[in-house]
């Protein structure tokens, strides 16, 4: 498999790494507008196949798209992260330039590519994506349930330790959908289990209300702490998609796809458990969401939508 990475900054550097660190790929192409970056990234990782033993070639480029040509999945970094303070939202009229001319010369030279966007407002640039390259919808697919069910899984565990019930993240089992942002996103208390035990018999109402808010806003507790956005966990986070695509392990993840009726919605890309697997994304998986858990969903929905009306020339 050969992967793209556009954008060799904090993230895609590290998703550069860990698709190399895994050794499911031949070729990974990182390419930046920094002359240089890219390059002396590669480089450096390239130095690391001996310590870390991978075959996977990794190689960088300043702009040269035909570098990046028949790669397989394009993962797209490229953009401004935010800055303490910032939400993900105010990054839209930048990045949306951005992302729309990554994609466009992207796919020109890789025209069967699974594109996996991370650059931010994830939800909107995704639709954002998909709109101006007519793609089929399976074949573009936004990264940020990964992440969000990551850090609901760490932060139940701290919660489940703190109460008594050794647990590890790994141990936790939980899912994040709806859209990747600080406000509105839907941690799935109802279904997280710890080794099978619901969580709900774990720990009180108020502790797991604690869990959701500090789930939510985990992008932005971070963001305060490095004075930039995370990288380590999202990175690993996107690689993870690109692995399963890879594999076609047909794992069911998370992520941000465009809904055509599933879960009630339609023209919007938010995100829902989907199985994943060679030809992108085969199918969303249905959850029965009730009560509270459902009117946040359409609330996330409502957001979304807000978001993606201030694409507007960029999706003509
Ligand atoms: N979806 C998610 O879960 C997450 C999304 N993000 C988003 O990912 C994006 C990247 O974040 P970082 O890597 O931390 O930022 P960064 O600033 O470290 O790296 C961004 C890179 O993009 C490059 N770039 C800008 N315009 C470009 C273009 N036209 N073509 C190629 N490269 C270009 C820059 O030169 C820079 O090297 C941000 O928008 C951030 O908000 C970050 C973490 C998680
Ligand atoms: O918080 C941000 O801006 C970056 C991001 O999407 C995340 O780490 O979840």
């Amino acid at each position: 498999m050969k992967v793209t990475v556009v954008g060799a900054g904090n993230v895609g550097a590290t998703v550069a790494n860990v698709v190399a660190l895994k050794k499911f790929a031949r070729e990974v192409v990182l390419i930046d507008i920094k002359e240089g970056v890219s390059e002396g990234k590669a480089m450096d990782m390239m130095q690391c196949s001996h310590a870390l033993n991978f075959d996977t070639t990794v190689k960088g480029v300043t702009n040269d798209y035909s570098a990046t040509a028949n790669s397989d999945v394009v993962v797209v970094t490229s953009g401004l992260p935010r800055k303490p303070g910032m939400t993900r939202e105010e990054l839209v009229g930048v990045n949306a330039k951005i992302v729309k001319s990554v994609v466009e010369q992207a796919l020109k030279h890789s025209p069967n590519a699974i594109f996996i966007i991370i650059s931010n407002p994830m939800d909107a640039m995704t639709y954002l994506a998909l709109k101006s390259t007519g793609l089929p919808r399976n074949r573009v697919i936004g990264m940020g349930g990964m992440l969000d069910s990551s850090r609901f899984r760490y932060y139940l565990s701290e919660a489940l330790n703190a109460a008594g019930h050794p647990a590890t993240p790994s141990d936790v089992d939980g899912m994040v959908i709806g859209g990747h942002n600080d406000k509105t996103m839907v941690p799935l208390v109802s279904i997280a289990t710890l080794r099978g035990i619901p969580v709900t018999q774990l720990l009180s109402k108020e502790v797991l209300a604690d869990v959701v808010q500090k789930t939510k806003v985990g992008g932005a507790t971070l963001t305060g702490l490095l004075g930039t956005s995370a990288w380590y966990a999202p990175g690993a986070s996107a690689a993870t998609l690109v692995e399963a695509i890879a594999l076609d392990s047909k794992k069911v993840i998370p992520c941000c796809v465009y809904l055509e009726g599933e879960y009630g919605e339609k023209e919007l890309c938010v995100g829902v458990p989907i199985v994943l697997g060679k030809d992108g994304f085969e199918k969303v998986v249905d959850v029965k969401l009730e009560g509270e858990e459902k009117a946040k969903f359409d609330e996330s929905v409502e957001a979304a939508r807000a978001v993606n009306a201030q694409l507007g020339d960029a999706l003509k």
